[in-house]
């Protein structure tokens, strides 16, 4: 080889690993996804590919060796068959032209076992590893405080849950692998062809860089328009899931009509999107092909020029024309892998905002609660959803001893349900402390706490699993007959034998197909089963028909026994299941006291709403 062509190669393998090692440099890569500034550093790359990676290390070895194997064979299969045609020209023995093509479709058939291979290996990656994110990432944001969730809409989370991480699974399985394959394929492609012919390999290389450069370009200009046409993707879906949910009051109101051109709407900004992006995608496709076009017509064409001139041989020119259509793979894929690149590392940020949101709601230094029934209590608590924002609680002090209950009474925003989030932990008063049998919650485990207290909203949440699994929160350990014992208890015997598969019965999605007794009945049963030592129950603000109203009460009675209880009652009849009663106004302690003594007292507030026998309090 002339010392030129030394120079050459050196050069041309020179700026391939420079760019490469730019790519995955320490320094930090900046890329701009729908208009945001991203920003990653190398070491995050990698802190990623080693969590999420590491524990599937012997596939990702057995994917690298598949790899190289399927890029020899690539290379291997045009010297096959430029031997078998200068063997055929030259009239050479029949035995090694047989034994040419039987080798070139062994290596063939080889080619495409280690392609199916590869496909499998890498694909057994990514799924699992991209499990392991999506558990990750849900675990975190169910234990992410209210306040996160308040402006994460379920939508929202679904798609960085499922449609980020999904993204992400080709990055774990083959990004990194992928690039590596494909440079290497490249390098191997060049460097061959100029061992070919020197001017040949100049050639492919110049048409290489060029090809490259217009195919990045170009698929910038694609990414744009595909990138409006998610955007119009995501609004179709948001729309269709608000306005399914809200399926009734569609039908109360007649306004299919007005959903459906809204729909109609959203469809023709989709079609455009997709029009527009088609149209650029087609164009880039098409200026990548005519390049690609000219650059094999001038090897080719150079090809054609050195075999009149008789330097190289007939098989020499299948070589050029295999090595050159072999190069528009790794071309295409690199300029390819640009944009997953890219996808990927917005999915990866996303991600990571979500992991590296801290709960603000931490564990306490591990105080434990006695068995049996606790006291609690309010010692002038004062909160504020934010800082900005006006207290909604004022210095608010009151005392629930062990195994008795209190009722919360209040206008409609006055802050009962505001208390029953502090007693849990979903929030942290501004100022002051909540105490059970004298200990600070803030002092106790966070799962601790919750174990200890069963809260039944408005707002009943039932899954669309088994009853079994709705009651029992899928713990398997709690046996049948304690849920049968529980269903019993809150008077749902009757319903439950109707149920055609007992148990293992599915509940519909969304509460439909039961009452709203009989979910609420349901969510005792629940509690029933939790048997926390405080309950909080908030009365649905709906009506029921009487006989439910009984049956409703009957539960509320029989989980009442032996508990401490705060009842945020919507009607005056269930107060009579109270000793004390709290009247809440605009955040502050209006009246407090035993129920009795100020029912007694006609000067009471609580003994003017009895006179005035108001059926709802808010
Ligand atoms: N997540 C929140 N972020 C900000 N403000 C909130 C939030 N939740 C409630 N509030 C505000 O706090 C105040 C008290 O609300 P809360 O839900 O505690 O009232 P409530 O007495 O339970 O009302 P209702 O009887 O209608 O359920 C209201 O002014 C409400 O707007």
């Amino acid at each position: 080889m002339s010392s030129v062509m030394r120079l050459l190669l050196w050069h041309q393998v020179y700026s391939i690993s420079i760019s490469f090692s730019l790519l995955f440099s320490d320094y930090t890569v900046i890329h701009a996804v729908k208009g945001v500034p991203l920003v990653l550093s190398f070491a995050g790359y990698r802190a990623w590919l080693l969590r999420y990676v590491r524990p599937h290390m012997r596939q990702v070895l057995l994917l690298t060796l598949l790899l190289g194997g399927s890029i020899i064979l690539k290379v291997v299969q045009p010297q096959l068959v430029r031997f078998f045609i200068d063997t055929a020209r030259e009239t050479g023995p029949f035995q090694f032209l047989l034994v040419l093509a039987l080798l070139f479709l062994g290596v063939a058939l080889l080619a495409q076992v280690v392609s199916l291979a590869e496909t499998y290996v890498a694909e057994n990656i990514g799924v699992r590893a991209t499990n392991m994110l999506r558990s990750d990432l849900l675990a975190h944001c169910l234990r992410l405080d209210p306040d996160f969730h308040s402006v994460h809409t379920p939508g929202e989370l679904t798609q960085r849950i499922d449609g980020d991480v999904s993204t992400l699974g080709s990055f774990f399985s083959r990004f990194v692998l992928d690039i590596a394959g494909n440079v290497v394929l490249l390098l191997v492609i060049l460097t061959l062809s100029f061992f070919v012919d020197w001017r040949i390999g100049l050639c492919l290389l110049f048409g290489s860089l060029l090809l490259l450069g217009a195919l990045l370009l170009l698929r910038d200009v694609g990414v744009k328009g595909w990138r409006e046409v998610s955007a119009a993707d995501a609004a179709i879906s948001g729309f269709l899931e608000e306005r399914l949910s809200g399926l009734e009051d569609i039908r109360a109101h007649n306004a299919h009509t007005y959903v459906l051109r809204r729909l109609a709407e959203r469809a023709v900004q989709r079609l455009r999107a997709t029009w527009k992006a088609s149209l650029l995608g087609m164009t880039g496709f098409g200026v990548a092909e005519i390049l690609f076009t000219l650059v094999l017509a001038v090897s080719l064409g150079l090809g054609g020029y050195l075999y009149m001139q008789g330097q190289i041989s007939l098989g020499v020119i299948y070589v050029i024309y295999a090595y050159t259509q072999l190069l528009q793979q790794p071309l295409d894929a690199l300029a390819h892998e640009m944009r997953s690149f890219q996808e990927a590392t917005a999915s990866i940020l996303r991600s990571q905002e979500i992991l590296a949101t801290e709960q603000k709601i931490q564990d306490g230094r591990g105080a434990t609660l006695p068995a049996g029934p606790l006291s609690l209590s309010f010692e002038r608590i004062t909160f504020h959803y934010s800082e900005d924002a006006d207290p909604v609680l004022h210095e608010l002090s009151f005392t629930v001893d062990a195994g008795k209950k209190l009722g919360l009474v209040g206008r409609t925003g006055s802050g009962k349900t505001t208390i029953t989030r502090l007693l849990f932990r979903l929030y942290d008063p501004t100022a002051g402390r909540i105490c059970l049998n004298g200990i600070d919650i803030r002092e106790l485990a966070v799962t601790d706490l919750r174990k200890r207290i069963g809260m039944v909203t408005q707002d009943i949440q039932l899954f669309h699993a088994s009853i079994r699994d709705n009651l029992t929160f899928f713990d398997e350990s709690i046996p049948d007959h304690r849920v049968e014992e529980a269903l019993a208890l809150v008077g749902l015997a009757a319903w439950y034998k109707r149920q055609p598969e007992g148990l293992s019965t599915l509940l519909a999605p969304d509460n439909t197909g039961l009452s709203a007794g009989e979910a609420q009945l349901l969510a005792f049963a629940r509690v029933f089963l939790q048997d926390p030592q405080i309950v909080i129950l908030d009365e649905a603000s709906s009506r029921l028909d009487p006989a439910t109203e009984h049956e409703i009460e009957r539960a509320m009675t029989r989980l009442l026994e032996g508990r401490t209880a705060i009842l945020i009652a919507h009607r005056l009849h269930t107060l009579h299941l109270v000793d004390d009663i709290l009247i809440l106004s605009d955040g502050r302690l209006s009246e407090y006291g035993e129920r009795r003594r100020l029912a007694e007292d006609e000067r009471s507030q609580f003994a003017r709403l009895l006179r005035m026998g108001m059926e709802k309090l808010v």
